[in-house]
């Protein structure tokens, strides 16, 4: 068992047979699901967008799944998928065949949060959170002040490049698809992309290995993501679930599709007519999975309102909504219901 300060990383915990007391959820979070890790249709499942249809049909579309998803997937995106499946391999081999304390030269400040490197313990806050079944590896990488490659694995020459076009190819899909959904609500196509601001840009890869008692674990809590929009990849493994009406769905993953999560700032900033996604990730006995989510952020000093009047959401500075979120946890969308005016 590996340790920096309190972190242990999960990967160093497979083959001890017993889940630790530390990563059993309460009965009321454990998933339900036989683990098998694919929506065979017998439940519906977040759509896929062409982005290559024409205006007005990508326009519907669009309205239609963040109205009644807030997550959707996309194809024809624009982004090369030779870079995705790049970005997937060589993420993959930084877990998987690195060794130990190579990994751990880079771990990450256990005692900020979403500091850069290697880590695995989400949440600073309080020792009694459950812990996710899970490793990950934190890039900042945009605005171009925050991109220190020097920070970034080396163990393949090409990592630092990878991870950098891959930054700019996600900023620019990003933007583009904030113009969309903001023309969706018509609203001006610069609207939501104004009101975050400047991206900030985070690029975390989740490793979730595999689990003795995945009925028992979580590989990621019930949470909705923070800042404006993200983009994610992952690989055929299967185990992110979306909540919708109440129900987790399980988010089949397309080996060329980028899935689109709306966030927090987003629903403020909409008013409400498009809600984040809470969403989670579920454990499996046998396979290691791995996902790439791309954060797009407003920065800490942005102040950020609704868009649409009358407002349902008061103002908020983003770095104190997330500094409540370290604080409080996750635990699905509690934070930005605080932020709704009656
Ligand atoms: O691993 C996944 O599919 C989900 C990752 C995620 O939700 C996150 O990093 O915020
Ligand atoms: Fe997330």
């Amino acid at each position: 068992m590996e340790a920096v300060g309190t972190q242990i990383r999960v990967q160093s915990l497979v083959g001890e047979g017993a889940v630790p007391p530390q990563y059993v959820q309460p009965l009321e979070t454990r998933t339900q699901r036989v683990v098998g890790c694919r929506n065979d249709n017998e439940e519906p499942s977040p759509p896929v967008i062409d982005l290559s249809d024409d205006g007005n049909s990508v326009h519907k579309q669009l309205g239609r799944a963040c109205s009644e998803w807030g997550a959707f997937h996309v194809i024809n995106h624009g982004v090369p998928v030779e870079l995705l499946g790049e970005m997937r391999r060589l993420s993959r081999s930084f877990f998987e065949d690195c060794a130990m304390d190579q990994k751990l030269s880079y771990a990450c400040d256990p005692t900020s949060p979403a500091s850069e490197g290697y880590g695995s313990r989400m949440l600073v806050a309080s020792n009694d959170t459950v812990l996710d079944w899970r490793d990950y590896f934190d890039h900042h990488t945009l605005p171009l002040s925050r991109r220190d490659p020097s920070k970034w694995p080396h163990f393949s020459p090409d990592y630092r490049k990878v991870v950098a076009d891959y930054s700019d190819q996600m900023n620019a899909l990003a933007e583009k698809l904030l113009c969309l959904i903001s023309e969706s609500l018509g609203l001006p196509s610069s609207c939501i992309k104004d009101a975050i601001g400047e991206f900030h840009q985070n690029i975390t890869v989740s490793y979730y290995p595999p689990c003795p008692q995945p009925e028992l674990t979580l590989g990621l809590q019930s949470h909705s993501d923070m800042g404006g929009v993200t983009l994610l990849i992952q690989d055929d493994v299967g185990g992110l679930e979306v909540l919708r009406d109440g129900k987790w769905v399980l988010v089949n993953p397309l080996s060329d599709a980028i899935f689109v999560i709306l966030a927090d700032q987003t629903e403020v900033i909409t008013n409400g007519q498009y809600k984040s996604s809470v969403h989670r990730a579920i454990t499996n006995a046998k396979k290691a999975r791995l996902s790439v989510a791309t954060f797009h952020d407003p920065g800490k000093t942005k102040m950020v309102s609704p868009a649409l009047k009358p407002p349902k959401y008061r103002h908020v500075m983003y770095g104190d909504y997330v500094s409540s979120w370290y604080t409080k946890g996750p635990e699905g969308k509690r934070n930005i219901d605080a932020l709704l005016l009656q």
